[in-house]
């Protein structure tokens, strides 16, 4: 079984729908709310587990209510917790959505997201050393996605790095990840003055850029590929990205090669699409094989 590393963030998505906005000073009823389990990091690590990989959280929540609840869920989904921290002066991580007129508005609030420093990522240097694949995006601190894209570089250690929410980021932080793996608007804000062309040829069999519906680019070595994605209705493309990132990162820590790898990806991705919230429709390693799509070949350890 694979053994992976995944650093990031855990997160409540507290979720209302109205049919319209509420202007300064008004309230209004809405129609719904939901709370779902969301946190980039969360996400990815519950897609990876979902399909079989054994996965080792690294994180922080708040030692409230919501912060229980982020570990139950992780643990429910058969992901190790012993690098999950509590802290008691910030509020676990929470995303506040209001989708009206089919358009979500979000307000972030990192709390105990933010507490996770470079000291903790050394303190968790042996444990790194041993994953076979670390995996890790945004929603931590800057100097701490570069302390663990140096770590792994230094101890050959395989890491995904998913650039996302957009940022600047170093590039020399870029060139020691494994994989780096932007969608478009993500791509743009790394290489304001490249075209998608001149990046994926700069960054062969590194750069893995997810286009939505029109599937993933990359380049070989030789030219530049891409593997469609697979035709769905979506009905909540919520968590899209965190599916693809966390299949992925299965595939290619199972030897699989970076075509099989990425339509890996682009399967579980489709399937998660089919159903409402990030972790609501990722599917088990048993769905994927239900699917006419799922190939023979793919061989998941
Ligand atoms: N409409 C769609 N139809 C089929 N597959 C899709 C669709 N949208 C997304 N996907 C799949 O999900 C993957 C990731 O999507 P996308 O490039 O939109 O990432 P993202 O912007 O990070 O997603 P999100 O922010 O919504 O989680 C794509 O590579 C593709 O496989
Ligand atoms: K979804």
């Amino acid at each position: 079984m694979n053994k992976m590393m995944v650093i990031g963030s855990i997160s409540t998505d507290f979720v209302v729908t109205t049919d319209k906005r509420p202007e300064v000073g008004e309230t209004i009823t809405g129609t719904g709310f939901e709370t779902t389990f969301g946190g980039k990091g969360a996400n990815q690590a519950v897609a990876s587990a979902r399909l079989g990989a054994d996965v080792y959280m690294v994180g922080t929540v708040g030692s409230d209510i919501f912060g229980k609840e982020l570990l139950l869920n992780l643990t429910t989904n058969k992901i190790h917790t012993d690098y999950v921290e509590p802290v008691t002066y910030e509020p676990s991580g929470s995303a506040h959505i209001t989708i009206a007129d089919g358009d979500n508005s979000i307000v972030y609030i990192p709390g105990a997201n933010n507490e996770i420093d470079t000291s903790r990522i050394q303190s968790l240097k042996e444990a790194i050393q041993f994953a076979q694949m670390v995996v890790v995006q945004n929603e931590l601190p800057q100097e701490v996605v570069d302390e663990i894209i140096e770590l792994c570089f230094e101890s050959n250690v395989k890491v995904i790095y998913n650039p996302a929410p957009a940022r600047e980021v170093q590039q020399s932080i870029l060139e020691k990840a494994t994989y780096f793996t932007p969608n478009e608007s993500e791509f743009h804000q790394l290489f304001p003055d490249m075209t998608i062309s001149e990046g994926l040829a700069k960054y062969p069999n590194q750069l893995i850029l997810t286009m939505g519906s029109k599937g993933v680019y990359y380049h070989d070595g030789e030219s530049e590929k891409q593997i469609p994605s697979y035709k769905v209705q979506p009905v909540d493309t919520t968590g899209a990205g965190d599916t693809f990132n966390g299949a992925f990162a299965v595939a290619i820590s199972s030897g699989m090669s970076m075509d099989e790898s990425i339509r890996f990806g682009n399967l579980a991705a489709s399937l998660s699409i089919q159903k409402f919230g990030a972790q609501g429709g990722m599917p088990s390693l048993a769905e994927m094989k239900e699917s006419e799509h799922f190939e023979k070949t793919w061989n998941i350890k």
